[in-house]
């Protein structure tokens, strides 16, 4: 694969269609239904004799995630597997059981599905849809940068996604290119709730990417769901310039960029995507889109985004910039980079001194 595969439609172009009234998504579809009875999820549902492990896709600092193949219905699914002494000793026992909760209540065409979860004494198992079309970032890397249209597209649907999740009062906290998967047809996938969090109103805890963090979280200032809103400013600055805004030789430094929050916008940087930007990428929470009177509605309203119909996006009724060239179904894994296997000793038994902190596994 390579930028050959990146064609573009004109979904967003805009020039061959009918202006449509741009509609922020019915808040109907948008809210998690807290009634357990439609649960896609039931502990003890799953063990590891349910399926085949077979390749690693992707490593985190807890663990690793898994393709893996149904014995039963032979269809192939990821497994994200965490080990508990590590989540343990990196003090990451709320934040686990945090992401199994909320990747078993969201139900969003933009998000992951999780089907369920299961222990042994020494991991706990996160089973997932496979996403098979690889991550974003890895397009984003060989493509350099995405023209105009196409950043706008992935822009479009993580903006969908993260109202989603705000409207269920959910701040997702860790919106990078290495979290956006894509889909057989190209459509995006927001992986790893690992640092998202239920919050009604503002937090305090550091976390995330330092490429990504917004200015108020690293001057540990309270935040809210702007810190989101932020770093999709990030997000589409990086999509379109092939790099981020406040990259430096080391995390402190990029922490000192952000701080000063000094941006240089390229001349190639269509001025309705700097316009957006500068309201994104601000340290000034009263300027901040998304944080302001009209809420997302100045996002979604915004002139860079004038061409997306929102709800055929929501519905995956228009075409994606980009099919990832694999055959889907069939378990084709060609799009992840190659990651060292290691001796699993998943399906471990005998004594878990950490039994009693993830019960809900
Ligand atoms: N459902 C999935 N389908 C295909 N690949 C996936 C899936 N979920 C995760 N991956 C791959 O595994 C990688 C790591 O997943 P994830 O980010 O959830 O792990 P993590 O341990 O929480 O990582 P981090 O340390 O970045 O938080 C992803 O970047 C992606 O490449």
């Amino acid at each position: 694969m390579g930028t050959h595969g990146l064609h573009l439609h004109h979904i967003l172009s805009g020039h061959s269609q009918p202006a449509e009234p741009v509609v922020t998504p019915a808040s109907s579809n948008n809210v998690i239904k807290t009634t357990t009875t439609k649960s896609t999820v039931s502990s003890g549902k799953y063990s590891l004799s349910d399926f085949k492990i077979l390749r690693t896709l992707g490593t985190g600092s807890f663990g690793r995630v898994h393709l893996v193949q149904s014995v039963h219905n032979r269809r192939y699914y990821a497994i994200k597997v965490l080990k508990k002494a590590q989540v343990v000793k990196m003090k990451q026992v709320e934040h686990t059981n945090d992401e199994r909760r909320m990747l078993k209540l969201v139900e969003h065409p933009f998000l992951i599905r999780m089907w369920g979860t299961f222990q042994d004494s020494k991991n706990l198992f996160m089973v997932m849809d496979y996403i098979e079309g690889g991550e974003l970032f890895s397009l984003l890397r060989k493509s350099q940068r995405f023209p105009n249209p196409v950043a706008k597209f992935y822009a479009a649907e993580v903006v969908m996604a993260l109202d989603y999740l705000h409207s269920n009062n959910i701040i997702y906290r860790d919106l990078k290119p290495e979290n956006i998967l894509l889909d057989k047809s190209g459509h995006i996938k927001i992986t790893d709730f690992g640092f998202a969090k239920e919050v009604p109103d503002v937090t305090y805890t550091l976390c995330g990417t330092p490429d990504y963090i917004a200015p108020e979280v690293v001057s540990s200032k309270p935040y809210n769901k702007s810190v989101d809103w932020w770093s999709v400013g990030i997000l589409i600055y990086e999509m379109l310039a092939g790099y981020t805004p406040f990259y430096d030789r080391t995390p402190l430094k990029t922490y000192e960029n952000i701080l000063q929050c000094h941006v240089r916008y390229p001349s190639y940087i269509h001025p309705d995507a700097r316009d957006l930007l500068e309201h994104l990428i601000t340290k000034d929470l009263t300027r901040r889109y998304g944080n302001l009177a009209n809420g997302t509605a100045d996002i979604y309203n915004h002139p860079w985004f004038a061409e997306v119909v929102w709800e055929k996006l929501y519905s995956k009724t228009i075409e994606t910039p980009y099919e990832p060239p694999i055959e889907p179904g069939v378990g084709d894994s060609s799009l992840f980079d190659r990651y060292p296997e290691e001796q699993p000793d998943y399906g471990a038994t005998g004594p878990d001194p950490y039994a009693s902190l993830f019960k809900d596994f």
